[in-house]
C-alpha cells in the first residue's frame, strides 16, 4: 500500500510520460532475464567439456550464445537506464514546478516566518534525491525481483541439495540482517536525514550571515548553530557507523561464504559414479551462488534507496504542506478606500498568546494613521494583516466597507503599496525595478515618480541612467538610495492604500530628509498606515495609535498625546533628549 502510494506520487509528477517508467522497468526485466542465460550456457559448456568425447561445435554455439545474451542484456540495461533518466528528469522538473506553484500561492506571511534560502535548499535536495533514485536505482527494481527468483529455480532444478547448501550463506545473512534492521536502525536513518537537512539549512544561514560575522571580527565559531549542526551530524554518522560496524563485517563474510559450505559438501558427496557430475555442478554453483548473493544484496540496497527516496518525497510534501490562502475570484472592487479594523485579534501559528488583541480603529480615506509603541507591541503585525499576510482569528478588517477576505488577490494587491524597511530591489535595471508594479507606465509617469521620490540624482550618477543594472554585474546602491528607488516604484504604482514600515531606518540624515519628502509625496491623498520608530516621522499623522503588548493603550494626534501623561509622552521626551544629546556631542566635537 505504501509502495503503491509512493509510486503513485512519483508518477503524478510525470505528466503524460508515465510510459517511460514502465518501459524502463520492462527493459530492465528482460535485461535481467537475458543476463542469467550466460550461466546456463556456461553450465552446458562445462557439462559438454566433462564428457569423454565433447562436441566442440556445441561448445562454440554455447560460447557465442553466452557472449550474445550478455551483450544484449547490457544493451537493454543501457536503454532501461536511458528511460529511467528521462523519467527522473521529468519527475524532478514536475516536482520543482509543483514546488514553485505552491510557493507562489503561499500566504505572504509564509515568507516572513521562513528563510527562503532554506526552503529552496529543501526543495533542491529532495528533488535531487528523488531524481537519483529514479535514474539510477529504479532499473534495479525488476532485476532485484526477477533475477533472484530465476536463479533460485535454476539452483533447485540442477541439484536441489547443492541449491540448499548455496542458500546457507543467504540464510545466515538474513538472520544477521534481521538483528540489524531494528527500529533503532530506522530511527537512526531518520535522524541521519534530519541532521543532514539541518546542516544544509545552517550552511545557507551561515553564508547569508557572513557579512555580519566579518564586520564584527568574529571567527567561524561565532556561528555556533552551524558548528553544532556539523558536530551533531558527525556524531550521528559515527554512532550509526559504529552500530553497523561489527554486524556488517559479519554479514559481508557470511554472504560470501558459499565455497566454504559447497567444498565439504561436494567432497563428501563424491563417489566413482558421480565424480564428473558433482564436479560439473560444483563449478556451476561456485559461479552462480555469489551472483545470487550479489543480487540479494542489491535488492537490500534498493530497499534502502527506496526508503530514502520515500522520505525525500515526504519531506518535499511537508515543506509545502502549509495552509494555502484562499482568495475569491470575484471582481469586487472597493469604490473608496477607508480602512477599518473591528475587534481584531490574531496569534501567530504555534504560539500561545495573541500578538494583537481586540484592536479597533478606522482610517478615513486619504488620511494617515501612525502606529508607535514599544518593541513587540504589534505594529508590524497590524500592518501586515492589512495586506493579508495571514488571516485573523477573530474580528474583521475592512477596506471601503469590504472584508478583505472577500477581495480577490489581484484587487487587494493592486490597491495596496507596501514599503518595508528591508526593501527588495531585483538584479534588474533601475527602470525595470521602478515599473515593476506598472509595466506599461509611460515615460512621463516614470519621470514623475523619479522626481517625486527624489531619485533623480541617483539616476544621473549612474553610467547608463535608467538602464543601469542594480546588484550583481551592475552598480550598488546605498540603503537610503534603495529606499528612494522603492518609493519611486510605490509612487508609480499609485495605489490608494499605502503601508509604510520603518521606511527611514536605513538612511543617513541627507537620505532621510529626501526619503521624508518622497514619503510625503507618496502618501499625499492616500489612505496611509505608517509605522515609525523615529517620532519626527509621525508628527503630521492625522491619528496616532500607541501600542503595547498587542493592545491600543493611547490614541490621538501628536499634540493631544504629548499633552497627556502616558507612553507616548515618555517616548517623545526620550526622543527629544536623544536629539539634544546628539547636538551636544556634535558641538563638543567642534
Ligand atoms: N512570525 C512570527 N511568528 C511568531 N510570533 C511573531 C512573529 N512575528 C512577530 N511575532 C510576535 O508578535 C508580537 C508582535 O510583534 P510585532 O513584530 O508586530 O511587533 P512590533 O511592534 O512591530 O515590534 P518592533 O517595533 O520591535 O518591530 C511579538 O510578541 C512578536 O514576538
Amino acid at each position: 500500500m505504501l509502495k503503491e502510494s509512493f509510486f503513485e506520487k512519483l508518477t503524478s509528477y510525470m505528466g503524460n510520460k508515465k510510459s517511460l517508467l514502465i518501459t524502463s522497468l520492462l527493459l530492465s526485466a528482460i535485461s535481467s532475464i537475458l543476463g542469467l542465460l550466460p550461466f546456463i550456457f556456461l553450465w552446458l559448456i562445462i557439462k559438454e567439456l566433462f564428457k569423454t568425447q565433447p562436441v566442440f561445435d556445441d561448445v562454440f554455439v554455447y560460447a557465442w550464445s553466452t557472449l550474445g545474451t550478455a551483450i544484449l542484456s547490457m544493451i537493454l540495461y543501457f536503454l532501461s537506464l536511458t528511460c529511467s533518466h528521462l523519467a527522473a528528469f521529468r519527475v524532478e522538473v514536475g516536482m520543482r514546478k509543483v514546488g514553485m506553484r505552491k510557493i507562489i500561492n503561499m500566504p505572504l506571511g509564509f515568507f516572513d516566518s521562513r528563510e527562503t534560502g532554506k526552503i529552496r535548499k529543501i526543495i533542491d535536495d529532495n528533488t535531487s534525491q528523488t531524481h537519483l533514485f529514479l535514474a539510477h536505482q529504479l532499473p534495479d527494481l525488476a532485476s532485484s525481483i526477477i533475477s533472484p527468483i530465476i536463479i533460485l529455480i535454476l539452483m533447485f532444478v540442477i541439484d536441489w541439495k547443492m541449491g540448499l547448501i548455496s542458500l546457507i550463506p543467504i540464510l545466515l545473512g538474513v538472520i544477521t540482517m534481521s538483528f540489524m534492521m531494528t527500529e533503532e536502525g530506522e530511527n537512526f536513518r531518520k535522524k541521519y536525514m534530519d541532521h543532514l537537512e539541518n546542516m544544509s539549512s545552517e550552511a545557507v544561514e551561515y553564508v547569508r550571515g557572513m557579512p555580519v560575522v566579518k564586520t564584527f571580527g568574529q571567527s567561524v565559531y561565532a556561528f555556533t548553530r552551524f558548528v553544532d549542526s556539523i558536530v551533531k551530524y558527525k556524531e550521528i554518522v559515527s554512532a550509526y557507523t559504529i552500530m553497523w560496524q561489527k554486524p556488517m563485517a559479519f554479514y559481508m563474510i557470511v554472504m560470501h561464504s558459499a565455497a566454504f559450505f559447497l567444498i565439504p559438501f561436494s567432497i563428501f558427496s563424491i563417489n566413482e559414479n558421480n565424480l564428473m557430475l558433482i564436479l560439473n555442478n560444483f563449478i556451476f554453483y561456485l559461479l552462480i551462488a555469489p551472483n545470487f548473493t550479489l543480487l540479494f544484496m542489491r535488492s537490500m540496497y534498493f530497499q534502502n534507496a527506496m526508503s530514502l527516496a520515500k522520505q525525500s518525497l515526504e519531506r518535499f510534501d511537508n515543506i509545502l504542506d502549509y495552509p494555502q490562502m484562499v482568495f475569491p475570484t470575484n471582481n469586487i472592487t472597493p469604490s473608496q478606500f477607508d480602512i477599518e479594523f473591528k475587534n481584531v485579534s490574531f496569534s501567530y501559528k504555534d504560539t500561545d498568546h495573541n500578538a494583537i488583541e481586540d484592536i479597533s480603529f478606522r482610517i478615513k480615506e486619504g488620511e494617515t494613521l501612525a502606529l508607535v509603541g514599544s518593541s513587540g507591541g504589534g505594529k508590524t503585525t497590524i500592518a501586515r494583516l492589512l495586506a493579508r499576510f495571514w488571516d485573523i482569528q477573530s474580528g474583521e478588517i475592512l477596506i471601503g466597507g469590504h472584508n478583505i477576505t472577500t477581495l480577490s488577490k489581484k484587487v487587494l494587491m493592486e490597491n495596496i503599496a507596501l514599503v518595508f524597511q528591508n526593501t527588495k530591489l531585483f538584479n534588474l535595471s533601475i527602470k525595470e525595478n521602478i515599473i515593476y508594479g506598472k509595466p506599461n507606465a509611460s515615460k512621463e509617469e516614470i519621470a514623475r515618480s523619479i522626481d517625486l521620490s527624489q531619485s533623480r540624482d541617483i539616476i544621473e550618477k549612474c553610467p547608463d541612467g535608467l538602464n543601469t543594472r542594480i546588484g550583481k554585474n551592475g552598480i550598488y546602491l546605498s540603503g537610503g538610495e534603495q529606499q528612494r528607488i522603492a518609493l519611486a516604484r510605490a509612487i508609480l504604482k499609485d495605489a490608494p492604500i499605502i503601508i509604510l514600515d520603518e521606511a527611514t531606518s536605513f538612511a543617513d540624515p541627507e537620505n532621510e530628509y529626501l526619503i521624508q519628502q518622497a514619503l510625503f509625496e507618496l502618501s499625499k491623498n492616500k489612505t496611509t498606515l505608517m509605522i515609525a520608530h523615529r517620532l519626527n516621522t509621525v508628527q503630521k499623522a492625522d491619528k496616532i495609535l500607541v501600542l503595547d503588548k498587542g493592545k491600543i493603550i493611547q490614541e490621538g494626534t501628536h499634540d493631544e498625546l504629548i499633552s497627556r501623561e502616558g507612553l507616548y509622552k515618555t517616548m517623545w521626551m526620550e526622543y527629544q533628549q536623544s536629539i539634544d544629546w546628539k547636538l551636544e556631542n556634535t558641538g563638543d566635537e567642534k
